[in-house]
């Protein structure tokens, strides 16, 4: 095992599952806390960690808005989004795509372009300094009205050469994706990839209306889709890509004990599954850390470990060139 864990550290990995600001780690949070004359309810970084204790996806949810708080300025999300490569640059993470959720920030009225050119101009420097390679993907938040997101999308469209795709996060339960048909249709004909959060808690259901609707080049977790046999096919035939993050699933209890998690099943079913850490300041971990533990919990094979990895890089959105690059590292890696 011990083995197996410095094979994981020093593999070549993409993550393809990561919200930017559930990598506002607790010591940020204060600092920008205090940067910005942001009050939190929060004495100490001990008294954050324990309020991170989560019975459902909800309940994240509503620390998880509280915590941007404190980003205000375009230097907040510089900081935040460079401190991110920084850490997965030591874990040698050298491709990732991030998610932002702009309506948490502007809907506090910070600017759009406050918050699109912190993040990418961090993005630019990370890739001088560490030669990551990245794209940035928008995502809407489903607790929100249609209008909402098309208003959102419309500022977008302003940026459209630095943001990748689009894609829909926020509270599953109730919020299907058929709410966002026609604003992903709209975001799809600009040319935006499509990508949606679906399965996590909400039925299979919602994973059909995420391929049939939104018309998704990737699926977001995806985990409920193994309630159904038909769904699970048609996913391996259609070789779509799942973003699974594991210990975001045990942290939001939607998987009780990591050894019943489902990511081994999957890849046993033939599913293209990846791993990622969704929200990494919350949830106890980067892509290291989520590597390891399903290899220790699903006792995970170093081939297992090598699919994953490639499945990363495969499903990303780079170009065919990109990605047989990364993937011959790998190879050169694990050979
Ligand atoms: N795991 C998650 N599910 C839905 N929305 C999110 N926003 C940040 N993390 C999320
Ligand atoms: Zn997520």
């Amino acid at each position: 095992m011990a083995d197996l864990n410095s094979f994981i550290e020093n593999m070549p990995k993409a993550e393809l599952h990561l919200h930017i600001e559930g990598s506002l780690e607790p010591e940020l949070m204060f600092a920008l806390a205090r940067r910005n004359g942001v009050d939190i309810p929060f004495k100490s970084i001990e008294e954050v960690r324990d309020a991170y204790q989560f019975s459902n996806l909800q309940d994240f949810l509503d620390i998880y808005y509280q915590g941007m708080s404190v980003l205000i300025t375009e230097q907040d999300f510089y900081d935040l989004t460079f401190a991110y490569l920084t850490k997965v640059h030591e874990q040698n993470v050298i491709h990732t795509e991030i998610f932002f959720d702009p309506q948490g920030h502007t809907d506090r009225g910070i600017p759009f372009a406050d918050v699109i050119n912190g993040i990418t101009r961090a993005l630019e420097d990370g890739r001088k300094k560490y030669g990551i390679t990245t794209r940035l993907i928008m995502c809407f938040l489903r607790h929100l009205t249609e209008e909402a997101a098309f208003s959102t999308l419309d500022q977008a469209l302003s940026y459209r050469d630095r943001i990748v795709g689009v894609g829909l996060d926020s509270s599953e339960l109730g919020h299907p994706p058929a709410k966002f048909a026609r604003v992903f249709d709209k975001a799809k004909s600009a040319g935006f990839l499509a990508v949606a959060h679906a399965g996590e808690e909400g039925p299979p259901e919602y994973v059909y209306e995420s391929l049939d609707l939104l018309k998704i080049d990737r699926l977001d977790h995806g985990n409920r889709s193994l309630e159904d046999a038909d769904l699970v096919n048609r996913l391996v035939k259609e070789q779509m890509a799942l973003t699974v993050c594991p210990l975001s699933n045990f942290k939001l209890a939607g998987v009780k004990d990591m050894r019943d998690h489902p990511i081994r099943k999957m890849l046993e079913l033939g599913l293209k599954a990846t791993v990622n850490s969704d929200d990494p300041a919350y949830f106890g971990g980067y892509v290291n850390e989520n590597y390891k533990a399903i290899t220790e919990s699903l006792d995970l094979t170093k081939a297992q470990i090598m699919t994953l990895a490639r499945n990363g890089f495969e499903a990303s959105f780079c170009s065919p060139a990109e990605k047989q690059a990364m993937i011959a590292r790998l190879d050169a890696y694990g050979a």
